[in-house]
C-alpha cells in the first residue's frame, strides 16, 4: 500500500495549475522556495517530532519545548539562516514557546519604542539571545483596560532610578508568555509617577532573573500561572505571574520614544502620539491576520482531504458509496471555509502593506494614518481570528467521529488556536474600537475633511444611503461592482444608523454603552468590505497560471456571497436588497461550490503543507487515512499492555462483586 496516492482520482480533476497557485497563496516565488525550504528541513528532522506532544505531562512538555527551541537556535546559527528563514522554521516547528515573545513582542517592543540609544544598547543582546524577553503588560485584574493596570513606576530622583512596585494582588503581572520560567527581562508596563504626578502607562525594560543562575533577582516573585485549556496545545508555553517588591532600575530603562523622563524627573513628550506606547499591539495584531490564513487553511486541508476519502450512503448495486465532499451540505460548510482561508491570505498580505506604509510615515512624523492604522489591525484581528477559531471547530465536525481524535490533529489546532479570539484584544473590545472610528468618521462627514482609505466609501454617503440592487438574475452577482456596491450600502447604512440613534442620547459614552451590541455588527459589516475589497483587489492584478485568476475568482465569489447569505437579514433590513435577489444570490453561491468542487482537492494542495506540519492522518498527503487511524490507535500508551493497569485494584474486585451479586 506505500506510495499509493488516494487522492490521485481527485487530483486529475484540477483544472489549473497547482504549481502557479503555491506561488499566489506563498506571496511571491521567494516566499515560497523559502517556506519551502524550511519546511522540509523542520519536517525531516527527527528532534522536532511532534505527535507524541498531547501524552506529554506537563513538566515534560515544557523541557521538550526547552530542548526543541534550543535546537531550533543551534540549527539557525550552524546553517546562518537569515531572519526571514529563521522565522519561518519557527513557525514550522509548530508548537508554541517563549522564542514567540522574545522574537514577536520583546524585540518589536524595544524597536518600536526605544530611543536610538536604548536600541543600540538591548537590541544586540536580544539578537543573540543573550537575553531573553517578554511582553508584560496584563494584570490579574486588568487586560482590556489597559489604562487600568496598577503597577507602579515611581521616579526616585536621588538615585536617578525607577522604583517598579505591585501595590495590590490584582497588579501581579499576569498571561505574559515566556514570563513564568524562561525570561531574563521584560518589557513591563507600569503606570509613570514623577512627584506624586500620575503620567499614564509607559514601559519599561526590567531584569527579572540572574543570568548567572536564574534565580529571580531581588524583589522579584515569578512563576508559572497554570495549565491552560486542551492537551498539548499552549501548554509548552510558560504564561506566567510576576510581582514586584520595589525593585530599582536605572531611569535609562523606560522606553523613552514616545515620552522621556529627564535627570531632574520632569516628563517631556516628544512629537509623536503617546498612542504609540500602544505600538507593538498594533504590530502584534497585524501578524496575527498574517497567521490566521495559516490556521484556517491547515484546519480546512485536513477536513478537504478526508471528505473527499470518506464515502457514506448512496451505494447502488455495490458500487462505491458517495464521498461525503460530494453532499451540498458538507460543500456548503466547507468550501465557505477554504474561500475565507484565501480570502484572509490576501487581507493580511494588504495589512502587511499597511502597517509598513504607517511605520513609514511615523517615521518622517506623519502620523495621518495611525487612527486607521489602527482600526483596520484592531478589527481585522478580531473578524480573522473569530472565524478561523469556530471554523477549526467546523472543519473538526466535518471530519465525523475521527475528528474528535487527537490523531486527526484538529482538537490541538483548535486549543491552541483559540485564545487568538483573547490575546492581543479581546475580540469585542477590539471591534468596539472600530466602532469609535466609524462613529467619528460619520460625525465628520461634511466637514470639509474626505474619508480616505478603508473608510472613503463614506465619502460617498449620500449615493450609498439611496442605492438599490440592480441584480435580476443569479449571475448577475458574479459582477464585482454589484458585490461592492452590497457591501459598501450595508456598511454605510449600519454605521449611519448607529449614528443617528446615538446622537439622542445627551451623553455619547452613555450611547456607545447601550448601542454597543449593535455598534459591534456594524464594524463586522466594514471588516468584512475590507476583506472582500482586498479579495477584489488581488483579482486585478496579473496572476500567471492555466486558470488560477478563474480559481480566484470563484473563491472570491464564494466568500463573497457566502458573507451576503449568512448575513443576508443586514441587507435586507437597510432595505438595499429585496428577499427575490437575497435568493439570487443563493442560486449563485451554489452554483459556485460546483465549480470548486472539482478543484477542492488542489486548492488545498497549494497550501504546500507537509504531512508534518498539518500533523493529521486525515489530512495526509496521500489519501491513506485508515490503516493510518488502525497504526495509531496501537500506538496508544494504553494499549502497551493487553490487561490494564488498575485491572488488579478496580476491576476485578468489581467483576467478582458483580458475581457475588448474580449468585445470590
Ligand atoms: C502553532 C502556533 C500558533 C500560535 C499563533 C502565533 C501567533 C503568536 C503571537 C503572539 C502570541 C500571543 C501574544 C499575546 C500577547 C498579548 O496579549 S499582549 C497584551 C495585549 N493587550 C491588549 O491587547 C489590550 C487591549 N486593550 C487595548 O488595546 C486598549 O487599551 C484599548 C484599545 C481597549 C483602548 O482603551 P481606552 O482606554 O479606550 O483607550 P485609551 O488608552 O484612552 O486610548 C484612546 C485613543 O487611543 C486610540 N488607540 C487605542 N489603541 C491604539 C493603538 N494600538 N494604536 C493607535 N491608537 C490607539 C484610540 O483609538 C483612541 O483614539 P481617539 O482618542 O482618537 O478616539
Ligand atoms: C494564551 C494567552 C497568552 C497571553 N499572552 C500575553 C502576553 O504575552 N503578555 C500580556 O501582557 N498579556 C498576555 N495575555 C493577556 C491578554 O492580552 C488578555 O487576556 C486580553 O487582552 C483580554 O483581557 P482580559 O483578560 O482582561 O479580558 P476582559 O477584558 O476581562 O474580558 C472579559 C469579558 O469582558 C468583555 N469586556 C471587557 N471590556 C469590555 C468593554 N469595554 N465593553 C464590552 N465588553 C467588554 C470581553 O469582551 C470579555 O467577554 C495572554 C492571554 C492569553 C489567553
Amino acid at each position: 500500500m506505500e506510495g499509493v496516492d488516494y487522492l490521485a482520482d481527485e487530483r486529475k480533476k484540477t483544472e489549473f495549475d497547482v504549481e502557479e497557485m503555491k506561488i499566489v497563496w506563498a506571496g511571491s516565488r521567494h516566499t515560497f522556495e523559502v517556506s519551502d525550504r524550511m519546511a522540509k528541513l523542520v519536517a525531516n528532522d527527527p528532534v522536532f517530532r511532534k505527535d507524541d506532544r498531547v501524552m506529554l505531562a506537563r513538566k515534560d512538555l515544557f523541557k521538550n519545548t526547552l530542548r526543541k527551541a534550543t535546537y531550533a537556535w543551534k540549527r539557525i546559527n550552524e546553517l546562518r539562516l537569515s531572519e526571514e528563514e529563521a522565522s519561518k522554521l519557527r513557525s514550522f516547528v509548530d508548537e508554541p514557546a517563549f522564542t514567540d515573545l522574545h522574537w514577536g513582542m520583546f524585540v518589536p517592543a524595544i524597536k518600536g519604542q526605544g530611543t536610538d540609544e536604548q536600541q543600540k544598547k538591548w537590541l544586540p543582546l536580544a539578537y543573540k539571545m543573550q537575553i531573553i524577553g517578554c511582553y508584560a503588560q496584563t494584570e490579574l485584574g486588568h487586560g482590556s483596560n489597559v489604562q487600568g493596570l496598577e503597577t507602579t513606576a515611581t521616579f526616585d530622583p536621588q538615585t536617578d532610578e525607577f522604583v517598579i512596585h505591585s501595590p495590590t494582588l490584582t497588579s501581579s503581572k499576569w498571561w505574559p508568555g515566556g514570563l513564568g520560567k524562561v525570561s531574563t527581562h521584560g518589557v513591563v508596563y507600569a503606570r509613570l509617577i514623577l512627584d506624586g504626578q500620575e503620567h499614564g502607562i509607559h514601559g519599561f525594560i526590567v531584569q527579572l532573573r540572574s543570568l548567572e543562575d536564574h534565580r529571580p533577582l531581588p524583589g522579584i516573585t515569578v512563576a508559572d500561572i497554570g495549565m491552560k485549556f486542551g492537551s498539548g496545545a499552549y501548554n509548552t508555553m510558560d504564561n506566567g505571574l510576576l510581582r514586584f517588591d520595589h525593585v530599582r532600575i536605572p531611569r535609562d530603562q523606560m522606553l523613552m520614544r514616545v515620552s522621556q523622563v529627564t535627570r531632574d524627573g520632569k516628563i517631556v513628550q516628544s512629537d509623536v502620539p503617546r498612542q504609540l506606547v500602544y505600538g507593538t499591539m498594533v504590530y502584534v495584531r497585524q501578524t496575527i491576520v498574517q497567521d490566521a490564513s495559516i490556521a484556517l487553511s491547515r484546519a480546512v486541508c485536513i477536513a478537504t482531504r478526508y471528505s473527499a476519502v470518506r464515502r457514506q450512503f448512496g451505494s447502488s448495486n455495490g458500487g462505491p458509496e458517495t464521498q461525503v465532499i460530494d453532499y451540498k451540505t458538507q460543500q456548503s460548510r466547507l468550501f465557505p471555509l477554504l474561500a475565507s482561508a484565501y480570502a484572509f491570505r490576501f487581507v493580511g498580505e494588504w495589512l502587511k502593506w499597511l502597517y509598513t506604509d504607517v511605520t513609514q510615515r511615523l517615521q518622517a512624523n506623519d502620523f495621518s494614518t495611525l487612527p486607521e492604522a489602527h482600526a483596520c489591525t484592531a478589527g481585522l484581528k478580531s473578524l480573522t481570528t473569530s472565524v478561523t477559531a469556530d471554523g477549526i471547530e467546523e472543519s473538526r465536525k466535518l471530519c465525523g467521529g475521527h475528528g474528535y481524535l487527537a490523531s486527526s490533529g484538529l482538537p490541538e489546532l483548535f486549543a491552541v488556536y483559540v485564545p487568538a479570539c483573547t490575546y492581543e484584544g479581546d475580540n469585542t473590545v477590539l471591534m468596539l474600537q472600530v466602532a469609535r472610528f466609524l462613529m467619528k468618521t460619520v460625525s465628520q462627514l461634511g466637514s470639509g475633511k474626505p474619508p480616505v482609505g478603508t473608510i472613503s466609501y463614506m465619502g460617498r454617503i449620500e449615493q450609498l444611503m439611496q442605492c438599490r440592487c440592480a441584480v435580476k438574475k443569479a449571475g448577475d452577482w458574479l459582477n464585482p461592482n454589484a458585490v461592492l456596491e452590497a457591501f459598501e450600502a450595508r456598511a454605510a447604512r449600519m454605521s449611519v444608523s448607529c449614528a443617528q440613534k446615538l446622537s439622542k442620547f445627551s451623553n455619547p459614552e452613555e450611547g456607545f454603552a447601550e448601542l454597543s451590541a449593535d455598534l459591534v455588527e456594524a464594524a463586522v459589516a466594514h471588516c468584512q468590505l475590507i476583506v472582500v475589497s482586498k479579495f477584489f483587489e488581488k483579482l486585478q492584478q496579473d496572476i500567471p497560471g492555466k486558470g488560477v485568476k478563474r480559481q480566484l475568482e470563484v473563491l472570491c465569489g464564494v466568500y463573497s456571497l457566502h458573507l451576503l447569505h449568512k448575513h443576508q437579514g443586514d441587507f435586507l433590513a437597510t432595505s438595499y436588497i429585496t428577499p427575490k435577489q437575497a435568493s439570487l444570490a443563493n442560486d449563485q453561491l451554489r452554483e459556485l461550490y460546483s465549480q470548486v468542487r472539482p478543484n477542492a482537492i488542489a486548492l488545498v494542495d497549494a497550501f504546500n503543507y507537509t504531512d508534518h506540519y498539518l500533523g493529521s492522518i486525515l489530512g495526509c498527503y496521500d489519501g491513506n487515512v485508515y490503516p493510518k487511524l488502525y497504526e495509531a490507535a496501537w500506538r496508544d500508551p494504553l494499549n502497551d499492555s493487553v490487561i490494564p493497569d488498575g485491572y488488579e485494584q478496580y476491576i476485578r474486585p468489581l467483576l467478582k462483586q458483580q458475581l457475588r451479586v448474580a449468585k445470590l
